[in-house]
């Protein structure tokens, strides 16, 4: 068993449909360093959450971010504050009238047992558009990638191309190297 430090349940679900071993959710807001680089969001977060919960097992965080071009990379890893302020409408109204509409979402999980603190990164390219489709959670209604937006897909399908599954591939893939 592995503990997931998340408050996201749509992060959970996506976590569950990849990891190989169980995933047990457990809520604490370990603080998000300022920073505009995920990875050192990621893994100070990690080493906090694992002194503060006990070493019953291994732990893991994910910070994500989404990346727009034409907003130099806003919200970048302010995108939960973003979406809790202005929501995802008005994100895609910032971009409507640009005619780069390009993004990526970026996401680092980090893993920390004690022992090992270790990284696994994954992104994926898409485009803006007005809010599509019921699934996914976040900004996924207004990020398109090959015709369809994430809201428009199963999490089995988003996870084949995302960037969290990309980055749960990887770390699926060190887990059972470690068995
Ligand atoms: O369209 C999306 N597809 C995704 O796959 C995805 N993953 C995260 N997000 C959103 O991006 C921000 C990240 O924030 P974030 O990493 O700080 O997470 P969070 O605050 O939701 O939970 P926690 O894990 O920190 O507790 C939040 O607004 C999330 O809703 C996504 N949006």
């Amino acid at each position: 068993m592995i503990r997931f430090v998340t408050g996201n349940e749509g992060k959970v679900a996506e976590a569950r449909e990849y990891l190989p071993t169980e995933v047990e959710q457990v809520e604490y807001d370990y603080a998000e360093v300022q920073s505009d680089d995920l990875e050192t969001i990621v893994r100070r977060g990690a080493r906090e959450a694992y002194e503060e919960l006990g070493a019953e097992s291994g732990i893991f965080v994910d910070d994500t971010g989404l990346f727009v071009e034409a907003l130099d990379g806003f919200p970048g890893p302010y995108s939960a504050y973003v979406e809790d302020t202005l929501g995802i409408e008005r994100v895609w109204e910032l971009v409507e009238n640009e005619s780069n509409r390009k993004a990526a979402f970026r996401t680092v999980l980090a893993y920390y047992d004690g022992d090992d603190l270790v990284t696994f990164e994954g992104s994926v390219r898409g485009r803006i558009v007005a809010p599509r489709g019921e699934d996914g959670f976040g900004y996924d209604p207004i990020f398109e990638h090959d015709g369809s937006t994430f809201a428009e897909l199963s999490t089995e399908e988003k996870n084949a191309i995302s960037h969290r599954g990309r980055a749960l591939a990887a770390f699926a893939d060190w887990l059972a190297e470690q068995e």
